[in-house]
C-alpha cells in the first residue's frame, strides 16, 4: 500500500529475475539498488535495467525507489540524470550530507524543469551512514523539501567509525536513537537498518524491535523472507489495540461525564496517553489490522 513504509526491500539493480518479480512479496517499497549491489562493471547495464523495468512494469501499489550511486562519482551523476526522467517514486541517496542533497536537489530541479509536464517533485530518501551525517542530521534533513524519509546506514556507519558491527547491535544505539528522533522532529519515516542475516529470523525480530523501541517507523529488508517478519514486530499487538480502545471509551465516557481526569484498570489516563492511543489505533488501521470505526463510535 503507498504511503507506508514499514518494509523497504532492496533488489539489486542488475538481477532482472529479481526486479521482475520484486512486488510479490508484499514490501510496502522496493529499492532498486544501483549502488553496492551492482559491481563497477555492471553499472552501466543495470542503469538500463532499471530504467525499462520503471517504465514497463507495473509495480501496483508498491513504492519504487531507487537508490543510485554517491554524486560524488561520475556514475551517481549518470544514474541521477537518467532516473529523473525514468520516474521513480523516488531516490535514495546513499553518503549523504547535507551539502550533498541540496546539490542534487537543485540538479534534481534543473532536470524536471528541462523534461517540463506536469511532474510531481521526485522525492528523495537519503542514507544516512557516516558520523558527519549523524552529527548533522537536522540539518540534513531540513536540506531539501523533497526527503520524505531516511534510512540509517548500518555497515558503512560502523565502517567509517572503524567499529564492529554485532548482531545485538549495542554500537548502533545512539546513531538509531538520534536518527529516530530527528525524523520525528522533522516529520519524515524512519527506516532502520538491514539486518544481514537471512537465514536468522529470530535475530532480525529482536533487531527490528529494537529499532522500533527508539521510534523507527520501518526498516529495510534484503530478503523476501524477512518483510513478514518487519511487518508483525511493526504491527500494533492485538493487546495494544485492546487497551488502546479501552482509553478512547474512557475518554469519551469521561466527556459525556464532564469528568477531566479517567482511570483504566487503575492507570490515570491523560492526554499523551491519549495521544499515543488514538496513533496506535490510526497506525493499526493503515496496516489494516483494526477497523477504525470502532474507536470513532468508542466501541470495543
Ligand atoms: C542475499 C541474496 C544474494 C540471496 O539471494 P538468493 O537467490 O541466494 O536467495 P534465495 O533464498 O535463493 O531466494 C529465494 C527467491 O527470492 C528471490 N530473492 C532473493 N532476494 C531477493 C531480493 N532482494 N529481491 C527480490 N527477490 C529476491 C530469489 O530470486 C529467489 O526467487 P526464485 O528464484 O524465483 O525462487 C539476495 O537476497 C540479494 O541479492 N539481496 C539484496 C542484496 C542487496 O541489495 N544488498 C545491498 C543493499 S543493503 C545495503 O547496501 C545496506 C547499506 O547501504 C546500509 C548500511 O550501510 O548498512 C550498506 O552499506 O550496507
Ligand atoms: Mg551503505
Amino acid at each position: 500500500m503507498k504511503g507506508l513504509r514499514r518494509s523497504m526491500l532492496f533488489v539489486p539493480g542488475n538481477h532482472p529475475g529479481m526486479i521482475q518479480n520484486a512486488d510479490i512479496y508484499g514490501s510496502d517499497s522496493i529499492i532498486f539498488d544501483l549502488e553496492d549491489a551492482v559491481s563497477l562493471q555492471e553499472k552501466d547495464s543495470a542503469r538500463l535495467l532499471v530504467k525499462h523495468a520503471l517504465r514497463k512494469i507495473d509495480f501496483g501499489e508498491t513504492e519504487r525507489v531507487v537508490r543510485i550511486n554517491p554524486l560524488d562519482t561520475g556514475c551517481g551523476t549518470q544514474d541521477l540524470k537518467m532516473m529523473v526522467a525514468a520516474g521513480p517514486d523516488a531516490l535514495m541517496i546513499p553518503k549523504a550530507t547535507a551539502r550533498r542533497l541540496i546539490e542534487a536537489d537543485l540538479m534534481v530541479g534543473e532536470i524536471e524543469a528541462a523534461l517540463g509536464g506536469n511532474r510531481q517533485p521526485l522525492a528523495f530518501i537519503p542514507i544516512i551512514e557516516s558520523a558527519v551525517a549523524v552529527e548533522e542530521i537536522n540539518e540534513l534533513l531540513k536540506a531539501s523539501s523533497r526527503i520524505v524519509a531516511a534510512l540509517l546506514g548500518g555497515e558503512d556507519l560502523t565502517a567509517d567509525l572503524g567499529i564492529q558491527r554485532t548482531k545485538a547491535g549495542d554500537e548502533l544505539l545512539y546513531a538509531r536513537s538520534r536518527v529516530a528522533m530527528a525524523c520525528c522532529a522533522c516529520g519524515v519515516d524512519a527506516i532502520d537498518t538491514p539486518y544481514a542475516d537471512t537465514m536468522d529470523d529470530e535475530g532480525l525480530a529482536k533487531d527490528t524491535a529494537k529499532g522500533k523501541t527508539v521510534g523507527f517507523t520501518g526498516k529495510a529488508a534484503i530478503h523476501p523472507l524477512q518483510i513478514e517478519v518487519i511487518h508483525r514486530v511493526y504491527a500494533p499487538s492485538e493487546a495494544e489495540i485492546h487497551e488502546a480502545r479501552q482509553i478512547i471509551r474512557a475518554m469519551k465516557q469521561a466527556e459525556r461525564e464532564g469528568k477531566g481526569a479517567v482511570a483504566v484498570d487503575g492507570r490515570m489516563v491523560d492526554a499523551p496517553i491519549i495521544l499515543r492511543a488514538e496513533k496506535l489505533l490510526q497506525q493499526a488501521k493503515a496496516m489494516g489490522v483494526h477497523d477504525m470505526t470502532d474507536n470513532v463510535n468508542g466501541g470495543a
